[in-house]
């Protein structure tokens, strides 16, 4: 008999910062080199993936679009404000656990995104730290095992921030 099944669709922000001397230049090109992504480290807790490093995000609610719960959810985390700078998800992964009965099947869908105003500062409000890292460093941490095929795929730069 097939277990009851639950479809659990989760958005991550890809949160960039170009490096400052392309900004005040207005080098609007985010080359290869010239980016930072801002990632958090999940909670003790966490049910799935705890002490793991992670894209900040989470859950989208019912009747919510992609953009407005990644919008939400940097809100609650980091307590920022961001925009969503391409509404094409960019990366996608799948998977599913299996616990006390029900089975239940995660989605996870990531999109490029800025901070909307200058100057704020990310918090780690739901998570125990947050980092801005270069996008070629974010191999030497564990992040989530799903998330390590996108973050190849950043470190070769065939996934970069919209120019
Ligand atoms: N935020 C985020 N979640 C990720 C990434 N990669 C990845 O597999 N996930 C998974 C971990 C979680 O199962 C799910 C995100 O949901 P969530 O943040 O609400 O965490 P959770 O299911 O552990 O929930 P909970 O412990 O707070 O109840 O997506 C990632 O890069 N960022």
């Amino acid at each position: 008999m097939s277990l009851p099944t639950r479809i659990v669709p989760v958005v991550c922000a890809l949160l960039y910062r170009l490096k400052q001397a392309d900004e005040e230049r207005h080098s609007v090109t985010a080359s290869k080199s010239a980016y930072d992504l801002l990632v958090s480290l999940r909670h003790e807790d966490a049910s799935n993936f705890a002490n793991l490093w992670e894209f900040p995000g989470g859950k989208v609610e019912e009747g919510e679009t992609h953009a407005q719960a990644l919008t939400r959810e940097c809100r609650e985390e980091l307590d920022v404000h961001i925009e969503v700078t391409d509404n094409k998800c960019v990366h996608a992964i799948h998977f599913e656990k299996s616990e006390e009965g029900v089975r239940t099947q995660y989605s996870v869908f990531f999109y490029w995104a800025r901070m909307k105003f200058d100057g704020q500062v990310a918090k780690a409000l739901a998570s125990q730290k947050v980092a801005w890292v270069h996008y070629d460093d974010l191999k030497t941490r564990e992040f989530c095992p799903g998330d390590e095929t996108l973050i190849e795929e950043l470190a070769k730069g065939s996934i970069a921030p919209p120019a």
